[in-house]
C-alpha cells in the first residue's frame, strides 16, 4: 500500500515540517523540480508527499482521499463535524500556533467575558431592532462556542473571507471570531479578547485520516512513531 502524506507547500509551515520530518529520520525532496507539487522520502519507498495548501490538507485528511496531512486543528475542527472520529490527531508539532477567539471593540468597556456578551445578545434586538453580528470564517467553531456552550442564540454570522479585524469599524458586523498569534492585528484594529473567549488553542498536527486498512500497515505506525521521537 502507498502512503500519501500532505505537506504545507509554501510559507513557515512548510519549512517547519520539513525540519521535523528531517528529524524524523524521513527527509522529504521534491520530485522533479522545487516547484513541484510531488515528493518523496528518501529510504521510505512506500510513502509519497502531496504539497498543498493548509486548508487542502484539511479537506484532504477529514475525507479520506490522503492518509497523513500537518495542518493546523482549526482548519481540522472547523471543516468537519465529529472530526474526533474521522480522523486522529497524531501529535502537536510546536509550531503554527494561533488561538481561535472572540473579540469585541476595546470601547465596549463593561464586555469582558462571555456572560457579558450574554447579556449584550439580549439587548441587542431591543435596543438595535437587529441580531449582534458576528464576523467570521470559523462558522461552525463560532456555532458550537456561542449556541453549544454558552446558550446564545441571538446572533448573525457574517461571513468573512479576509481582514476580519476590519468589520466592526467598517461597520459590517460588531464583534469578530479569528484566529491571532501576536496579537497585533486586534490590536490594531482596537479590539479585544474576551477572558474566557478563546475557542481553541490551535497548532500544527499531525493527522491521521482513520481508515481499516492502516491497521494492517505497519508503516502507518512506523511515521507516528518517527515523528512523535522527533519532537
Ligand atoms: N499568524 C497566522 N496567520 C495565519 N495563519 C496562521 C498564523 N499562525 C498560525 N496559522 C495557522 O496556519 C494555518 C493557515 O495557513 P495558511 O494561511 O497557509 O492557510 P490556507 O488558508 O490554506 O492558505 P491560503 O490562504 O493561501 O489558501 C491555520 O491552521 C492557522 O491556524
Ligand atoms: O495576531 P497576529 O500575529 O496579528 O496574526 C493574526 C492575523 O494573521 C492572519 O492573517 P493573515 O493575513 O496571515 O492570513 P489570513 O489570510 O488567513 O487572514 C489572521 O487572519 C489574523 O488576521
Amino acid at each position: 500500500m502507498t502512503i500519501t502524506i500532505a505537506l504545507p507547500s509554501k510559507g513557515r509551515m512548510k519549512d517547519d515540517a520539513s525540519a521535523i520530518f528531517e528529524r524524523a529520520g524521513m527527509p522529504i525532496s521534491a520530485v522533479g523540480n522545487d516547484r513541484s507539487y510531488r515528493g518523496r522520502v528518501e529510504g521510505w519507498d512506500d510513502v509519497e508527499v502531496a504539497f498543498l495548501s493548509a486548508s487542502e490538507i484539511s479537506r484532504e485528511i477529514g475525507n479520506g482521499s490522503v492518509d497523513f496531512g500537518v495542518t493546523g486543528e482549526d482548519l481540522m475542527r472547523e471543516g468537519f463535524a465529529e472530526i474526533d472520529k474521522r480522523v486522529e490527531f497524531c501529535a502537536r508539532l510546536g509550531f503554527g500556533h494561533a488561538d481561535v477567539v472572540v473579540a469585541v471593540p476595546e470601547i465596549w468597556l463593561d464586555v469582558d467575558t462571555m456572560a457579558d456578551l450574554v447579556d449584550v445578545a439580549a439587548d441587542f434586538r431591543a435596543r438595535h431592532s437587529r441580531r449582534l453580528a458576528i464576523a467570521t470564517k470559523y462558522w461552525r467553531l463560532t456555532q458550537q462556542f456561542f449556541s453549544s456552550q454558552h446558550g446564545i442564540q441571538l446572533y448573525r454570522i457574517v461571513e468573512s473571507l479576509g481582514a476580519t479585524e476590519g468589520a466592526p469599524a467598517a461597520g459590517s458586523a460588531d464583534i469578530i471570531v479569528d484566529i491571532t498569534s501576536t496579537g497585533s492585528t486586534l490590536r490594531a484594529n482596537h479590539l479585544k479578547v474576551l477572558q474566557d473567549g478563546v475557542i481553541l488553542h490551535s497548532q500544527a498536527c499531525l493527522v491521521r485520516a482513520r481508515k481499516e486498512s492502516h491497521a494492517d500497515e505497519p508503516a502507518v505506525q512506523a511515521i507516528i512513531d518517527a515523528v512523535r521521537a522527533a519532537l
